[in-house]
């Protein structure tokens, strides 16, 4: 019930569609049982009076059946008119409340769903609840109104007819729904887990095909998509025997309703006030008024995929958006001062702390490199300047005032942000280098790319920088996506530069070209260098070195590679002129304050 309230809630604004579309359902199954019953007494008329040879005004019915038929003709074509149209309404409604659900999420929220799952849902569990419409609601209408109709009519020539076949249209229009609704819910919820798992696992195959085929690992998760296969497959069978053995249970009441009322009408025959040819028009109508119930077990089978899939997508509304933006927003920053104190992070309520206590300042204009050993929460030092995680505790200053203050979109226009794993869209080189400047001119562009040291490797491909890169860039190097990562985002002329390792994958002669290129583009800027490569951080003003998510050390490079025996394994063969086993010199690593006073 609160599922249903919580749809009715979300097709508010189309429920003056629903409700005409429901009328035309209403006007086209009440035509087409008025025409049955009409069809049977002109009939049965003609046939009485053909054999005493009486006059019969055959005008008037005839004229009447033509018009149920064109009332029954005309009626479905505008309810399918309206209903489509009321069906794509709701949809288009149902997927923007669903995509204001996800886009105020973090990206790093939905890291925990499969993108196939992801897709499954804004799919095909919105299109099972599109349903709910028209295969719930415009039937269980449908059938209420007309069939409280008929019976009232039958019950005017007989009341126990009119009993009859209320009890045998309730057996078919309550008691069997109930019961396949019992038995299709488990394989109901089934199909719509297992088709998401389905989807999930080939959009995972497909994305890692290259690592299953060099791992020999194809067959194995072949064998799993199969399986999945099967038992989705198994699912939609029973859920299919269900609904065959359902139209057949219709058909049986509905048979059972003739022979009844048949059988019910032939004494009354005998009685004042009911006529010979009233036989067939009643018998006729008891049978038409299963067309109005014929819909109702199918629709509450269905039951069961639509609370699965209600289920899925209201999960969505639990999520709260990571970090939360300011009511009453302050002017963007002016420059890049940033402070931290005694800054926590943790990624999940019960997960260990990416940050426990950070304590550090970085002043506008400054090249500072954060270093430290994998897992030590340098990433997340950049996530959390581009608001895409929150501090648990302590705070994070800029220009002097706490982060929250600002609104995410004004701090995230500061940052030209590289991130760890670079992501190209399957568009065109130049497409891909204008995602954060779509007003940068083709000479900016070009700046960029020679910045990146790429444009020349660019002129090279097949089209330049209309070469389509390909699904996640497949078509270029692991070296030149970093580079088109970077020029992208130098291209976007932003004052903090957050640079996550941007020498993976680029040999130390392009590393060294490309260092150079930057320090010009620098001037001005600031620099947030998080990088294992030694020849990159030896050039920037100060070096911060992170462990378990707290500062360890901070120093020009010379200073910690002389000071510091962690920085001094960290930095291993990449020191020239210290040996990296040369332990000796700092038993005991300097702290920060020692190190920067
Ligand atoms: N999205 C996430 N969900 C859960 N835990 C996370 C997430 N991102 C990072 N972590 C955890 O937070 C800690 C810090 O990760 P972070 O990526 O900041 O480290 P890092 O110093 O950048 O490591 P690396 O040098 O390997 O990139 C790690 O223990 C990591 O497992």
């Amino acid at each position: 019930m609160g599922d249903l309230r919580w749809w009715l809630t979300l097709a508010r604004p189309y429920l003056g569609y629903f409700a005409l579309g429901i009328l035309l359902s209403v006007v086209t199954v009440s035509a087409n049982m008025a025409l049955l019953a009409v069809s049977g007494w002109f009939l049965a008329s003609m046939a009485a009076a053909g054999l005493v040879a009486a006059d019969f005004n055959y005008f008037t019915p005839a004229a009447l059946i033509r018009g149920l038929a064109i009332t029954r003709t005309v009626g479905r074509y505008f309810e399918r008119l309206v209903s489509h149209d009321a069906t794509l309404r709701l949809l288009t409604g149902l997927r923007v409340w669903f995509y204001r659900q996800v886009e105020p999420l973090s990206p790093l929220q939905l890291q925990g769903l499969r993108s196939g799952d992801l897709l499954a849902r804004i799919r095909a569990d919105i299109d099972t609840l599109d349903s709910v419409y028209l295969r719930l609601l415009t039937p269980a209408v449908v059938a209420l109104v007309c069939v409280t109709g008929a019976v009232a009519v039958l019950a005017v020539y007989s009341p126990a007819v009119a009993l009859v076949d209320l009890a045998l249209l309730l057996a078919a229009g309550a008691l069997l729904p109930a019961l396949v609704e019992r038995l299709g819910r488990r394989p109901g919820t089934e199909a719509v887990e297992i088709g998401a798992a389905l989807k999930a696992e080939v959009v995972d195959a497909v994305e890692g095909l290259g690592e299953l085929t060099v791992f020999g690992a194809f067959d194995e998760r072949r064998r799993r998509v199969d399986e999945l296969g099967r038992r989705w497959i198994a699912c939609q069978a029973r859920l299919s025997r269900l609904s065959g053995l359902s139209q057949a249970g219709v058909l049986v009441f509905t048979h059972l309703a003739v022979l009844a009322t048949a059988w019910l009408m032939v004494p009354l025959l005998q009685s004042p006030g009911v006529a010979a040819v009233d036989f067939a028009p009643v018998v006729l109508l008891a049978m038409g008024c299963f067309e109005a119930v014929a819909q109702l077990p199918g629709a509450w089978q269905a039951l069961g995929q639509m609370r699965a899939a209600t289920r899925r997508l209201r999960a969505f509304e639990a999520l709260r958006p990571g970090v939360t933006e300011p009511e009453a927003p302050v002017e963007a920053p002016a420059n890049d001062a940033l402070r931290f104190v005694g800054v926590g992070v943790r990624h999940a309520p019960e997960g260990a702390a990416a940050l426990d206590g950070l304590d550090l300042a970085i002043a506008p204009g400054e090249r500072v490199a954060l270093v430290g050993p994998s897992g030590a929460g340098k990433s997340t030092v950049a996530q959390l300047l581009l608001r895409l995680v929150e501090a648990e505790r302590g705070t994070l200053h800029w220009d002097g005032r706490p982060i929250g203050d600002y609104r995410s979109e004004d701090l995230r226009a500061r940052i030209a942000y590289v991130p760890q794993k670079v992501y190209l869209f399957h568009a065109s080189v130049r497409d891909n280098l204008l995602i954060g400047a779509p007003e940068a001119g083709e000479d900016a562009m070009i700046e960029a790319a020679r910045l990146a040291c790429l444009h020349d490797e660019i002129l090279a491909l097949p089209e330049g920088y209309d070469t389509l890169v390909g699904e996640e860039g497949l078509k270029l190097s692991g070296g030149q996506i970093r580079r088109l990562g970077i020029a992208r985002a130098l291209l976007r002329d932003a004052p903090l530069l957050i640079l996550d390792e941007p020498c993976e994958g680029l040999d130390n002669a392009t590393a060294a070209r490309l260092w150079r290129n930057l320090d010009g583009y620098l001037a001005g800027r600031t620099l947030l260098l998080i990088s294992h490569h030694m020849a990159w951080v030896r050039e920037v003003d100060r070096v911060l070195m992170l462990e378990r998510g707290r500062l360890l050390a901070e120093g020009d490079h010379a200073t910690l590679a002389r000071d510091c025996t962690d920085y001094r394994r960290l930095a291993g063969g990449g020191l020239s002129g210290t040996s990296s086993d040369d332990e000796s010199a700092c038993d005991t690593p300097p702290r920060p304050a020692e190190l920067s006073s």
